[in-house]
């Protein structure tokens, strides 16, 4: 059977070991032809190829429920739930989704796209189950990364409570996150992988069983039953912290090994309550390059499959934001060794990884943890320090009360950096930077910023540095900058809560925030072709807002619009219809931003588009807004 003739996992029942090996070996095809052509996550679907045959050949998929946490490993589940015919579209606008959704197909139990959710998921979805008298097997899959998220300890701690509730929970653990692993958990993980039993056991256990007669090569799953007994008789520490927490643990297993995870499953799927399977596999298995570079190759652009090497665009782009960010962060803290850079296992994505090269005791990475990454740097500005928590706007939605709780009530001076704030593209609504002006601005003290291009960003970081009265966050976009020139150091702070004029005219007041004052500007002169002449003003900051700047120009010329690559509902749009109502500046104001709906995956400008937040698309809403005749003209 081929691969392309499996629409239901089901259909796996029954195949032969070898049958099982040559569909691996046509998943690893697809995956990387595909994610070449495409771009998207390579490293972590050709890890768990093994994994997702041997477990889906164990289960009846018509009744049970597999939940894969993030999902960006789950291309072999796409590939064999259905979607080989169409997985050429993968990430791309109506294409497959490069994680699962429950809208997408019938065997995409639970979306995520964010770590650590898939065990409370499971076990929700098991609790209901017996609660409704059901009879199927729930199952997470999660990573040795999505492992040191909260939410997963959270999930456990309630599972291992619960032990007449069946749960399997199959761990997959490379000992990678994006980066390599981190903490206290992938430690032990990595003594329980590496333990000298462990080894001896598998080891020489095979080699002795081969020689019994009639057993051979293969190792029937009576033999695995044994060499799973004799693993945990031999070494009952292995796995002794899931065990005390009420787990059955099963492991380490090697997830390459089909015969080893199929009869492993096996085993795990007769035993009552919470079990964890413990398997140990290789990021990228398969490609070499993705093997001996998984950092480079967790995610990729479209790349040349033989070289490796990314397609290279077509004309040289402006530096990346987060390079300037990170660029900028390590020379100011090269000069004050209070500043400490925070990630949230995003090392490589926000640039820290710079910080950590240059100046490693300046440097803290806590796994995929936002709400403690938040915290501790609570604690670091208690004592003195000047933390830097560069964590992704989607990513920083998880650390929402920690940010009012521990950091603003108590006004600590926290910076916030967030990067991939506004439309980020084949990431899908999952990780859109949506919410951030919202969810800052309606909290006490936080001081909340946005650039207009990547120059003005290395003055608001050294704003941000120097702004220790108070919490305060920048956001800024994922992608490249506009190819201003940048200085290499001495940039100049802004002053707090104050705009600037970019552009005079008396016909309409434009109030741009961030990424959208360059198309404010560019809206204008197309709006100038029409006869009609633009004020443009730079925002720079959303909290506080510059209402000195702001409302004598709107008062003055009766008629405001505002942009911004975020919600609408409670953006910064709303704060400027909120000044002027409150200052009893009644005039109208069009916001242009986002509204309630979800961003889907697509390129970045096919979203713009969509959206109407191109210059083109701008100009004619100011148009049709406010002056019906000449947008008649237009027509
Ligand atoms: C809450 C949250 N923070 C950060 C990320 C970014 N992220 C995506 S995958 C990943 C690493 C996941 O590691 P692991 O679970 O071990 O899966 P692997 O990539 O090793 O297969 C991270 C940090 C995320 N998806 N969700
Ligand atoms: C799966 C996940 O959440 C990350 O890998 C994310 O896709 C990274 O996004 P960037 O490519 O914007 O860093
Ligand atoms: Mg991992």
């Amino acid at each position: 059977m081929h691969l392309s003739e499996i629409t239901h996992p089901n259909q796996l029942h029954g195949l032969s070991i070898r049958q099982l090996q040559q569909i691996a070996r046509q998943i690893r095809d697809k995956h990387l032809q595909t994610v070449a052509a495409t771009g998207g996550h390579l490293g972590p679907g050709l890890g768990v190829v093994e994994l997702t045959l041997g477990l889906y050949q164990t289960l009846d998929l018509d009744r049970d429920k597999v939940i894969w946490d993030v999902g960006h490993q789950a291309y072999p589940h796409k590939l064999l739930t259905g979607r080989y015919s169409d997985f050429h579209t993968l990430r791309q606008k109506d294409g497959v989704a490069g994680y699962l959704k429950r809208c997408e197909n019938k065997f995409d139990h639970f979306g995520a796209g964010h770590a650590s959710t898939s065990i409370s998921a499971a076990l929700g979805m098991a609790l209901a189950r017996d609660l409704k008298g059901e009879k199927f097997k729930a199952v997470a899959v999660i990573g040795d990364g999505a492992l040191t998220g909260g939410m997963a300890l959270e999930a456990i701690n309630h599972a291992g409570h619960l032990p007449k509730t069946n749960l399997l929970v199959v761990l997959n653990d490379n000992e990678m996150s994006i980066s390599p692993n981190v903490g206290a958990i992938p430690r032990y993980l990595n003594k329980m992988r590496l333990s000298p039993p462990v080894q001896f056991i598998k080891d020489n256990l095979e080699e002795q069983f081969k020689h019994i007669p009639f057993v051979g090569e293969s190792l029937s799953p009576e033999l695995e039953r044994i060499k799973e007994g004799m693993k945990r008789l031999a070494v009952p520490k292995v796995g002794a912290v899931f065990e005390e927490l009420g787990f059955t643990y099963m492991g380490p297993v090697d997830g390459h090994n089909l015969e080893e995870l199929i009869a492993t499953f096996q085993q795990a799927h007769q035993i009552i309550g919470p079990v964890l399977v413990h398997v140990v596999t290789t990021k990228g298995k398969g490609y070499e390059l993705a093997e001996k570079d998984q950092v480079g190759y967790h995610a990729q652009t479209p790349f040349n499959l033989t070289t490796g090497k990314a397609i290279p665009s077509s004309k040289p782009k402006p530096p990346a934001y987060a390079k300037v960010f990170s660029h900028t962060l390590v020379k100011l803290a090269e000069q004050n060794p209070k500043i400490v850079g925070i990630t949230a296992a995003m090392a490589t994505g926000t640039g820290l990884d710079k910080l950590q090269a240059k100046l490693p005791n300046q440097y803290i990475d806590v796994g995929i943890a936002e709400q403690h990454a938040v915290t501790l740097a609570a604690g670091l500005a208690c004592e003195g320090m000047r933390p830097v928590a560069a964590i992704y706007s989607t990513f920083l939605q998880r650390a929402f009360d920690q940010i009012i709780h521990d950091v603003c009530i108590q006004n600590l001076p926290v910076f916030f950096c967030l990067d991939r704030a506004g439309i980020v593209g084949a990431d899908g609504p999952t990780h859109q930077g949506m919410y951030d002006i919202a969810y800052l601005r309606c909290i006490p003290n936080m001081v909340v910023m946005a650039p207009k291009d990547e120059a003005e960003l290395q003055r608001m970081v050294v704003t941000g540095i120097n702004h220790t009265s108070s919490p305060i966050s920048m956001r800024f976009p994922r992608g490249n900058g506009h190819g201003v020139p940048l200085m290499e150091e001495g940039w100049e702070p802004l002053e707090i809560g104050k705009g600037e004029i970019l552009r005079q005219g008396d016909d309409v007041l434009i109030v741009g925030y961030g990424t959208m004052v360059y198309p404010s500007m560019q809206a204008a002169e197309i709006l100038s072709e029409h006869g009609i002449e633009a004020t443009v003003i730079n925002a720079r900051f959303v909290k506080p807002l510059d209402t000195e700047l702001i409302l004598p120009l709107a008062k003055q010329i009766g008629r405001v619009v505002t942009l911004e690559e975020g919600c609408l509902m409670g953006g910064f749009g709303s704060a400027v219809a909120e000044a002027l109502m409150d200052a009893d500046v009644l005039v109208p104001v069009k916001r242009i931003g986002v509204p309630d709906i979800l961003v889907d995956h697509a390129t970045p400008e096919e979203s713009y588009a969509a959206l109407g937040l191109t210059s083109r698309q701008i100009a004619e809403t100011v148009l049709q807004a406010f002056f019906k005749k000449q947008a008649a003209a237009v027509v």
